[in-house]
């Protein structure tokens, strides 16, 4: 069974798949979805610039605040594509113990 913290994701995205075609005045993710990629991509990048003022004033609270914004909306921006957060988490399982130096220098020329 997945740890908690991938159940919690995988329950998020399920719900978010359930958002699709719901009433956009009752469901902030179904009016996300209903806006496609120019409102949801819009938002992600507010977001991360949000996370980022946020790392830059040294405010931890508003970090992680402004942090949950940001994994919750490219939830979001994944849900549109067809795609869920396992599909990132096994990339990252994949990247595991894989040193990004290492991975750049075999990169072909
Ligand atoms: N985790 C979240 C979550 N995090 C943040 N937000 C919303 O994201 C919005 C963006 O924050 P902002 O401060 O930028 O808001 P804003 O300026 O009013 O946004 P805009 O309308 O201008 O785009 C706020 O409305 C937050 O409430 C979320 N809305 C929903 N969820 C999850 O999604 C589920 C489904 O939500 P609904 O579809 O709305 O029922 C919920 O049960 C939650 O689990």
């Amino acid at each position: 069974m997945p740890p908690d913290s991938t159940r919690l994701l995988e329950r998020l995205a399920d719900t978010l798949e359930s958002r699709r075609g719901a009433d956009p005045s009752r469901s902030y993710v179904a009016k996300l979805l209903a806006g496609g990629d120019d409102r949801i991509l819009k938002k992600v990048g507010e977001e991360a610039t949000e996370t980022v003022i946020a790392a830059m004033q040294g405010d931890r609270a508003k970090l992680v605040a402004e942090t949950a914004d940001l994994w919750f909306h490219t939830l979001v921006m994944l849900v549109h594509h067809e795609l869920r957060p396992e599909d990132v988490l096994a990339e990252l399982a994949r990247r595991e113990g894989l040193s990004g130096i290492d991975e750049k220098a075999s990169r072909p020329a």
